[in-house]
């Protein structure tokens, strides 16, 4: 390597930790927030298209089992939960609270005492996605 090559170098080396320590905060910042957003996207957001026929059969039939029945009249899925008390109940109903503004999706619910009458449906898309089915899975692990 030459003199000129070794000076040469040198500046850029100069210049690379330069814009390291000037760009680095907001290059991590950037790339925490992507990290952050793709993390909610694989993790809590379910595709919100209304489901096939194929997929229906899939995941509504367990569902079916656990209790769930088809709305007359509308794509949708219901079931009413009974509860020991109130407590337990709005218990249910806070957790399922969390998780619902976590995936941006929101149940249609009735409650009295310990009472809880759910239907999902995804009005964005007129029908039932798996945004549905995510969520009445949870209400079924947790309802348990
Ligand atoms: C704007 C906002 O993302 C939409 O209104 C979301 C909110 N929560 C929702 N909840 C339900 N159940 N269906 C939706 O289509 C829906 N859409």
């Amino acid at each position: 390597m030459t003199a000129v090559d070794k000076s040469q170098l040198l500046i850029l080396t100069q210049m690379l930790i330069k814009a390291h320590f000037i760009c680095a905060p907001s290059v991590r910042a950037a790339v925490q927030q992507f990290r952050s957003y793709a993390a909610q996207k694989m993790t809590s957001s379910p595709k919100r298209t209304k489901l096939n026929d194929e997929e229906r059969i899939s995941v509504l039939n367990p569902l079916k089992e656990s209790g769930w029945t088809l709305v007359e009249g509308r794509d949708a899925i219901y079931k009413e939960f009974l509860f020991k008390d109130f407590n337990q109940a709005f218990g249910f109903m806070s957790r399922v609270a969390l998780k619902a503004e976590k995936m941006d999706h929101h149940p249609e619910w009735f409650n009295v005492y310990n009472k809880v009458q759910v239907t999902l449906s995804t009005h964005d898309v007129g029908g039932l996605s798996q945004r549905d089915i995510t969520l009445a899975n949870f209400m079924e692990q947790i309802a348990k």
